[in-house]
């Protein structure tokens, strides 16, 4: 197992709160790069969620030896199979409306209204290049429920638990969720 905190290439505070308690389940230390390293302008995405997160672990890699992490979210929403994806962060970003609200108005008075949430891992650890994924198909709820996390976790109902993400315990979520399924498949390989 791994000695040295990971960082994590990021400018998403979110995901760095979501990935560091994950990691903390497994005893593995995850920090912000800039920790460690100076502020970076990260390179446009491009349409490859694992090819996007080793860019980004690559461009902090480039100023460190620890190990870094990047990572590539987006969902699929079935009701629109030609939006989102891989663009997701860039779609949400030209919206008014914040992210659930934006989504919750989209799915008004559709009855599809399932939700694919996928989360891409790569590790750069030395000379390797580490990967995983993990994601969670549900379905959008209603309304947002839940305060035991944030984000789309408040959105994302899991009919066989009768319970949004964000009405789960951390450790119970983590078994669900993509982030956690992809923390899991990646810790398994170190
Ligand atoms: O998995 C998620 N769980 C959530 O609860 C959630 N709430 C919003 N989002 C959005 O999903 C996109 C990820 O995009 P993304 O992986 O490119 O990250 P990002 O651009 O925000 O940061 P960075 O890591 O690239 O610096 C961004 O639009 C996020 O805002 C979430 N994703």
């Amino acid at each position: 197992m791994l000695e040295q905190p990971i960082l994590l290439a990021s400018q998403n505070a979110g995901k760095l709160a979501e990935l560091r308690a994950l990691f903390a389940q497994s005893g593995l230390a995850l920090e912000r790069y800039t920790s460690k390293v100076t502020p970076i302008t990260f390179s446009a995405e491009g349409n490859d969620y694992g090819q996007n997160a080793t860019n980004k672990a690559l461009q902090v890699a480039e100023f460190t030896s620890l190990p870094v992490l990047g990572d590539d979210s987006g969902i699929e929403l079935a009701a629109f199979p030609d939006e989102f994806g891989v663009h997701t962060a860039r779609t949400l970003a030209q919206q008014l409306l914040p992210a659930n609200k934006y989504l919750l108005s989209r799915l008004q008075g559709i009855s599809n209204r399932q939700i694919t949430l996928h989360s891409y891992l790569v590790l750069r650890l030395g000379s390797q290049l580490i990967q995983a994924h993990g994601q969670l198909t549900a379905q959008v709820a209603l309304q947002e429920q839940g305060t035991l996390s944030g984000g789309f976790d408040r959105l994302v109902y899991l009919p066989q638990l009768g319970k949004t993400l964000a009405q789960l315990s951390a450790t119970v979520r983590s078994q669900y969720s993509h982030r956690g399924r992809a923390v899991a498949e990646l810790v398994r390989q170190l």
